[in-house]
């Protein structure tokens, strides 16, 4: 967010996945013009859309279609696979139940994450351990999605061996103990059509999801055709649209990412509002480091910075939990 950009930029991503691999990738010319894309995207936006990525456009429809099935569902069918902290915060959530600084979101959803194990993390894991809660009806659901996570995680995975280069490491930086063995966090969206009753004008809770960043490194959103209600905030505190693209993922950095580069690349703030005549869904795949990673800004950035660390070493597992474990609990029961 270091800049007032107007627009989000699109990149071509098609001869990163080509060389992915390869170990002259870094001298491909192909791949060096993706890389510049992903370095000025990073820095002047911390977000961009990429096309040529590689996942079949009829997967990312039918992930939507299977979404919108889920969420026409009668309450007490949603409410089979209810989130709570008994079940590792997985599962579904009404609306207004998910809080974002103290402002209950208009939105209903499924949060699923990468399986935790007992004892895992030791301590750190435990709020999240436990399965998955997915639904039984649709019935294709689970198995979609867990086709579809695997997909957005080798394609996370390709994208942030681009970014790596961008920043002028090697392109297995982010690999081995930093997030060879990623953690990811899943999310499927229903923002309902808002009511406008008495005349009123957009209130606070007419948001569908309030301004906040990602926790990760890099976020994948597959979000419905022709309903424009992401927005993304530039420097000067304006709300930029990112409108829907066809074939295109919407992808955004996320805090840790920010602290790697010692801010180079933001975690960029965003917001969504559904202002549509329509329900809006929304299937957010977000790529994280792995679970126990210690976090801090990498040399080869503080250079690039101006030598000066801006940032302290934060635990990836930390930071998600303390975002988890707050997100249901309304500002007046913060304390108690
Ligand atoms: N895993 C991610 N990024 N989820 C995004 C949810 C953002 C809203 C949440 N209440 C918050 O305040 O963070
Ligand atoms: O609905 C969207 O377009 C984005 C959702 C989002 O920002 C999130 O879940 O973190
Ligand atoms: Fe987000």
């Amino acid at each position: 967010m270091a800049t007032d950009f107007k627009s989000i930029p699109l990149i071509d991503i098609s001869p990163l996945l080509a060389k992915w691999d390869d170990p002259n990738m870094a001298q491909d010319q192909g791949i060096t013009g993706v890389v510049k894309q992903l370095d000025q995207a990073c820095r002047e936006a911390g977000f961009f859309y990429v096309k040529g990525h590689g996942i079949p456009n009829s997967i990312i429809k039918e992930v939507r279609n299977v979404a919108h099935k889920f969420f026409s569902l009668p309450y007490e069918e949603k409410l089979k696979i209810k989130i709570s902290p008994t079940t590792g915060y997985r599962g579904y959530q009404q609306i207004g139940e998910n809080i974002t600084k103290g402002i209950p979101d208009m939105h209903e959803a499924i949060d699923c994450y990468r399986e935790v194990k007992p004892g895992m993390y030791d301590t750190l894991s435990k709020p999240l351990e436990g399965p998955n809660q997915w639904p039984i009806n649709p019935p294709n659901l689970k198995q979609l999605m867990e086709e579809y996570i695997s997909l957005c995680t080798d394609l996370s995975r390709k994208i942030m061996r681009g970014i790596a280069l961008a920043l002028g490491a090697s392109a297995d930086e982010f690999e081995g103990e930093r997030a060879g063995d990623p953690f990811w966090v899943f999310r499927i969206i229903g923002y309902p059509v808002l009511s406008h009753a008495n005349g009123k004008d957009m209130a606070e809770n007419d948001i569908g999801c309030g301004a906040h960043t990602d926790y990760g490194l890099l976020t994948l959103v597959n979000q419905d055709a022709d309903i424009t209600a992401l927005e993304v905030r530039n420097q000067s505190g304006e709300w930029i649209s990112a409108p829907p693209v066809p074939g295109t993922f919407v992808c955004n950095i996320g805090d840790m990412l920010k602290i790697l580069t010692n801010g180079l690349y933001e975690s960029t703030f965003h917001r969504v509002i559904n202002k549509s005549p329509t329900y809006r869904v929304c299937v957010a795949y977000f790529y994280e480091t792995n679970f126990d990673a210690a976090i801090e800004p990498l040399d080869i950035c503080i250079k690039r910075t101006g030598g000066t660390k801006k940032f302290e070493r934060a635990v990836y597992g930390e930071h998600l939990v303390s975002k988890v474990t707050t997100n249901f609990v309304k500002e007046d029961e913060l304390d108690s």
